[in-house]
C-alpha cells in the first residue's frame, strides 16, 4: 500500500512538527529494518508481541515485513488442527478508513480473479478482521505467506542457468500484468519490491522448527527516555526484525521455504483502466515520462513500469536510478538513454530541460548534454559517462561484472529490442503486454 491517510500524509513527522516526534520511548539498539518507534501512538501501529493471538485465531509467530503504513506478521491459525500459517498485514489506525487503498485488492476478488489460472500469480486476501487496540481501530488483512522480493533471488539462489531462471521470473511477471490488464485493472505500482516469491513447505511445520529456520532473538528492546513512568499502552516492549530469507538459501540447491514462482502483491495503487486517477504514489524510478510531464496515466504507464521491472529482475540493477527522487534528473537519464523527447515536451513542457541539454541535437541526432550535469561526466574527458547512452549500453555495463546476471551478446541484443519497444515515448506506440510475452527474448 502506498496511499497516505490525511494524518499520515504529512511530509515527515519531524518536518510537520518542526521537531522530532517523541512518544517517550527509544530503541535499545540499531533502528535499521524496524518501524519507527514514534509510530506507536494513537493513530499509528498496533503494538504486537510474539505469541499474541489476534482475533482469537491467529497467534503471532514472527514478523515478515515493515511497510510505510503497516507491519506484516507471520501468524499461525490456532483454530485449524493442521498447522497453517498466514501473513497478517495490520494497517496503522489512521490509515484504516473506508477508502483505504489496501482494500482495493478486493476489486480483484469481485472480478473473480481468485478463480482464474492466474490466481497464483497474485497475492489475494483470504480473510479480514478489525483490531481494536490502544492506538485505535486497525484493518487486519489475511494473506498467504510470501517470500523475499524477486529482485533478491539471483545473488542468493545458486541457479545453474540464472539467465534462463530470471527470464522465467520475468515471464511470470508479464503474465501477471497481462491478467490484470485483461480485466481492465492497472497495478499502478508495478516494481520488483512488489513482486515477491511464493513459499512452500510451511504448512504442517511446527513453530519450533520455524523458529530454528529463521533464527530467534531478533528483537530489540524499547526503553523509556525518562525512567520511572508507567509503560504506555500504545507501545510494545520490543520491536521485531523481519525474517531473514537469506538464511533460507545459504545452503545448497534446496531453497528452504522459498518457492521461486512470482507473486504480485500490493494493489494499493491499482486503478480501473476506464477510470484513471490523477495521481499515483509509484516511486520516481518507475514513472513513465507522460505521467511526469503530462500527469497522464493508463495501461501504458503500467507497461513502462513493467519494462523497468524486467530490466531490474534480469540485471539486478535499477534502470533509471535517481538521487533524491529528482524528477528532472530522472527525465535527463531517460533522454540520455533513449534520445530526445518529442514536442512539446522537449521545448515547452519539460521546463528544466535546458539545465541538462542543448536545444539542438548533434549530427547523430542525439541530445547534447551540458558538461556540468553531474550525472554525465563524458565531456570532461576524464571518466566514462556514468549514465548509459542506450539500452544496449545499460545492459552491457550492468551485467559485465556481475556473475549472477551475465548475458550473452545475443541476449543483450534481443532484450534491448524488447525494451526499446516498451520504452517508446508515445504511449499508444508502446508494445502491449500480450505482445511482450510473444517476444523472442522469452524463447532463448
Ligand atoms: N503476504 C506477504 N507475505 C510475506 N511478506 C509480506 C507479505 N506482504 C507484505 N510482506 C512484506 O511486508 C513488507 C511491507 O508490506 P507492504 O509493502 O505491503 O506494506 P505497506 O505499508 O503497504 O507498504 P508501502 O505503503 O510502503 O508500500 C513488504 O515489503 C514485504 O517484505
Amino acid at each position: 500500500m502506498s496511499q497516505l491517510s490525511p494524518v499520515l500524509s504529512m511530509v515527515s513527522p519531524q518536518e510537520s512538527f518542526g521537531e522530532f516526534r517523541d512518544n517517550g520511548l527509544r530503541l535499545d539498539g540499531p533502528p535499521s529494518g524496524l518501524e519507527n518507534v514514534y509510530d506507536y501512538e494513537p493513530g499509528g501501529h498496533h503494538p504486537v508481541h510474539i505469541g499474541d493471538v489476534l482475533n482469537g485465531q491467529y497467534r503471532v509467530v514472527d514478523k515478515l515485513g515493515v511497510g510505510g503504513h503497516a507491519n506484516v506478521w507471520l501468524c499461525r491459525d490456532v483454530l485449524q488442527e493442521s498447522t497453517q500459517y498466514f501473513a497478517i498485514k495490520i494497517i496503522m489506525a489512521d490509515a484504516s478508513f473506508h477508502e483505504c487503498h489496501e482494500l482495493r485488492v478486493y476489486r480483484l476478488l469481485h472480478l473473480g480473479l481468485a478463480k482464474t489460472d492466474a490466481a497464483e500469480l497474485l497475492c489475494l486476501p483470504v480473510g479480514r478482521f478489525d483490531i481494536h487496540g490502544p492506538n485505535g481501530c486497525h484493518f487486519a488483512i489475511v494473506y498467504p505467506v510470501l517470500g523475499p522480493s524477486i529482485s533478491r533471488l539471483a545473488p542468493i539462489l545458486k541457479w545453474e542457468d540464472s539467465g534462463k531462471a530470471l527470464r522465467g521470473r520475468c515471464s511470470q511477471a508479464v503474465k501477471a500484468m497481462a491478467t490484470l490488464h485483461s480485466y481492465g485493472i492497472c497495478h499502478g505500482d508495478f516494481r520488483p519490491a512488489n513482486l515477491l516469491t511464493r513459499t512452500k513447505g510451511l504448512a504442517g511445520l511446527s513453530e519450533e522448527r520455524l523458529a530454528q529456520a529463521f533464527g530467534s532473538s531478533r528483537t530489540t528492546k524499547l526503553v523509556q527516555v525518562a525512567a520511572g513512568q508507567p509503560w504506555p499502552a500504545s507501545a510494545p516492549r520490543y520491536l521485531v526484525r523481519s525474517v531473514n530469507w537469506d538464511s533460507q538459501v545459504s545452503g545448497d540447491a534446496d531453497f528452504g521455504f522459498i518457492d521461486v514462482g512470482v507473486c504480485v502483491a500490493d494493489f494499493g495503487e491499482s486503478f480501473d483502466a476506464n477510470d484513471l486517477p490523477e495521481d499515483l504514489s509509484i516511486p520516481q524510478e518507475y514513472r513513465a515520462p507522460e505521467y511526469i510531464l503530462d500527469k497522464r496515466l493508463g495501461i501504458e504507464s503500467d507497461i513502462w513500469a513493467l519494462g523497468c521491472t524486467l530490466f531490474e529482475i534480469r540485471t539486478g540493477r535499477r534502470l533509471f536510478d535517481t538521487v533524491d527522487d529528482d524528477p528532472d534528473e530522472h527525465l535527463a537519464r531517460i533522454v540520455k538513454m533513449l534520445g530526445k523527447f518529442p514536442e512539446p515536451w522537449w521545448s515547452t513542457t519539460w521546463e528544466a530541460r535546458r539545465q541538462y541539454f542543448d536545444d539542438e541535437t548533434n549530427i547523430d541526432g542525439r541530445p547534447v548534454s551540458l558538461d556540468w550535469w553531474s550525472g554525465d561526466v563524458e565531456q570532461a574527458g576524464q571518466k566514462p559517462a556514468r549514465v548509459p547512452h542506450s539500452i544496449e549500453d545499460a545492459l552491457t555495463r550492468t551485467t559485465l561484472h556481475d556473475a549472477h546476471h551475465t548475458m550473452s551478446r545475443d541476449e543483450v541484443l534481443l532484450f534491448s529490442d524488447l525494451l526499446r519497444r516498451v520504452f517508446r515515448y508515445t504511449p499508444e506506440k508502446r508494445i502491449s503486454v500480450e505482445d511482450i510475452l510473444e517476444h523472442a527474448w522469452f524463447r532463448i
